[in-house]
């Protein structure tokens, strides 16, 4: 067995991180076989929530976990860690804008950009899963100069997973033959949700999943919006937002980088943007890609239409305002 990894989970004592450290520490994201130290972070107020957090881990009798640490200081957090999921992130409370939520959470990711400079380790792969994700992953890879931009990126693989798992309910498959629903763009409303490239195994074949579904004007209309609306729905229905399904796409999204896409399958991530398919450059986009050895490369060559087209800009100016937004913040 290998040296443990240093794994860092930070809003630790939320929702998402209470499913996301026992799926962690029972193997779902560096295999059965590697040892991990979870290293746990939260705010000072919220350290005695910790504690039971951290009484149930070690009840939980997991074999890969070696070590835990729970702390409230970033030096002590950031140190010598393998991979960071940034979970941790200010809540939108009731009236706040939504440009002061982005100005409350761009501090703390400025925060822990300049942490991760300083202690963490430089291959370090880093997932931002708290809101805005994207920017603030953004603004976290700005404040971390000495750690390549490659290694860090934005959740979007629960919309991948919610596409995916919309198609696989209106087929009426199993959800492994869906595959390749891509998302371009923000985690936000104006994501792109796109199934032009997708298939499905139905019937013992692989079809295109717009040739199985065969109806243009659901594919291009409710999905979309479903997909687009469904953290609100969830909300709505469960009065809190949605963790274990963001947990576990956490660790879909983790496992991946750490341990590669299967043969033919993409994933879809907040990545910094080369400007491929002609996306702005300096934003963290959602790309299909695939990967190998630890290195993620975009799909390239896809067909875009004048339909997906708009959609991707769409989501592409909505990045650049709020990484405007985010760096004038960052610059008082
Ligand atoms: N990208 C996605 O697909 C996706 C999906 C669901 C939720 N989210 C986002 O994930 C975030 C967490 O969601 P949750 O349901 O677990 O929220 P939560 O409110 O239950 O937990 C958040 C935790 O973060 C902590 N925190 C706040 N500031 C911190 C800091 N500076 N350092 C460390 N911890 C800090 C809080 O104290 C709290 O314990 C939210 O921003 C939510 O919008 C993203």
């Amino acid at each position: 067995m290998s040296e443990p990894l240093r794994v860092l989970i930070t809003g630790a004592a939320g929702q998402i991180a209470y499913s996301l450290l026992y799926m962690v520490g029972k193997g779902d994201v560096f295999g059965p076989n590697q040892p991990l130290t979870l290293i746990m972070l939260d705010i000072p107020p919220m350290m005695a929530v910790m504690e039971g957090v951290v009484m149930e881990l070690n009840d939980c009798a997991l074999p890969l976990v070696r070590g835990i640490v729970a702390t409230a200081d970033e030096d002590v957090a950031f140190k010598d860690i393998d991979a960071a999921f940034l979970v941790g992130a200010m809540p939108r409370k009731e009236g706040m804008e939504r440009k002061d939520l982005l100005a409350a959470n761009v501090k703390i990711f400025k925060s822990q950009g300049k942490a991760l400079d300083k202690h963490a380790k430089k291959n370090v792969k880093v997932l931002v899963v708290g809101n805005p994700a994207n920017t603030n992953a953004l603004i976290c890879s700005k404040y971390a100069p000495s750690i390549p931009k490659e290694n860090f990126s934005a959740m979007t693989r629960l919309d991948q997973n919610r596409g995916q798992a919309q198609i696989a309910g209106r087929l009426k498959v199993p959800i492994d033959h869906v595959k390749n629903v891509v998302i371009w763009g923000n985690h936000s409303s104006t994501q792109f949700p796109d199934v032009t490239h997708a298939t499905v195994v139905i019937g013992g074949s692989e079809k295109k999943v717009y040739d199985a579904i065969n109806d243009e004007t659901w594919l291009k209309g409710d999905f979309i919006s479903t997909v687009q609306k469904r953290g609100a729905a969830v909300i709505a229905a469960r009065k809190l937002s949605s963790a274990m399904s963001a947990a576990k796409a956490a660790c879909d999204h983790m496992r991946d980088w750490f341990q590669g896409t299967p043969e033919g399958k993409w994933a879809s991530m907040g990545i910094y943007s080369d400007g491929s398919y002609g996306v702005a450059k300096d934003v963290m986009y959602s790309f299909p890609v695939t990967i190998q050895n630890g290195q993620w490369k975009i799909v390239q060559g896809l067909p875009v239409d004048d339909f997906a087209r708009a959609k991707m800009d769409l989501t592409a100016k909505e990045l650049c305002e709020e990484r405007d937004d985010a760096l004038k913040v960052c610059e008082a």
